[in-house]
């Protein structure tokens, strides 16, 4: 088995953990991602997902886990691993998978997704390459540009699907009724019964963040609803 191989099938079937903070939190800081991370997989996630050159490279140095890299720049329009410099720079980190945007949308690099992922092949001919996409469109376009991975990380951010309580079922039987690859389902998973949802409609593996490790989203799940219940 290929050391590619050998990574998706550590992915198969499991859980993926994404440990991102966001510009300005209290939890933006390596350290803490690294040891959120390294929690996540003591807890069973089969692979780490994580943003940033810094988190991935502690990250790599501690978790045995496959890692998807990616390297958030902004956040309009295209910012996950925005160019093909920011993919090498994520691939550079030890991440075995390298994330990034997925969607027809132009780049800033002035690049296709096939020419991007063509270049991180030739600099990078290690690493998995997934595309964050956006809709069925954007899925099919990424599988035609040579990626190895589909994600449905970026529906309902895109104006192209709406931003579905919980994941986009209705996107994932979409994707994969003509998928090749295997496909990643990311966003609003919220619960374990989600996650489970998602595997049932043939996921190959499920991310999910912010439930796990964004506790000052979880805290205010809860605190409105404590509110909620609270007597008048
Ligand atoms: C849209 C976007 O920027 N998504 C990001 C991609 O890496 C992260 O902010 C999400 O936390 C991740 O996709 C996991 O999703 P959720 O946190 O909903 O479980």
């Amino acid at each position: 088995m290929s050391d590619k191989n050998s990574i998706l099938e550590q992915l198969r079937g499991g859980l993926i953990a994404s440990a991102q903070a966001y510009p300005g939190e209290p939890m933006r800081d390596p350290r803490t991602m690294d040891q959120v991370a390294q929690a996540c997989v003591a807890g069973g996630a089969v692979g780490i997902r994580a943003q940033g050159l810094a988190d991935l490279a502690l990250i790599n140095q501690h978790v045995e886990v496959p890692v998807i890299g990616l390297w958030k720049d902004g956040h309009d329009g295209v910012f996950i691993t925005p160019t093909l410099t920011h993919a090498v720079a994520v691939a550079a980190t030890g991440s075995q998978v390298v994330a990034l945007d997925g969607t027809r949308r132009p780049r800033p690099d002035g690049l296709s997704l096939a020419q991007t992922v063509q270049g991180l092949r030739e600099a990078r001919p290690e690493v998995l390459i997934m595309a964050d996409c956006g809709s069925a469109d954007d899925a099919r376009a990424a599988q035609d540009a040579g990626v190895d991975i589909l994600g449905t990380t970026l529906a309902g951010y895109t104006g192209e699907r709406p931003k579905t309580v919980g994941p986009d079922l209705e996107l994932v039987d979409e994707i994969q009724a003509f998928a090749r690859l295997p496909l990643v389902v990311e966003g609003r998973i919220h619960t374990p019964a989600q996650a489970a949802q998602a595997m049932e409609r043939g996921a190959f593996a499920v991310v999910v963040g912010t439930a796990i490790t964004h506790p000052t989203t979880i805290t205010s799940w809860f605190a409105e609803a404590v509110k909620a219940g609270a007597p008048a």
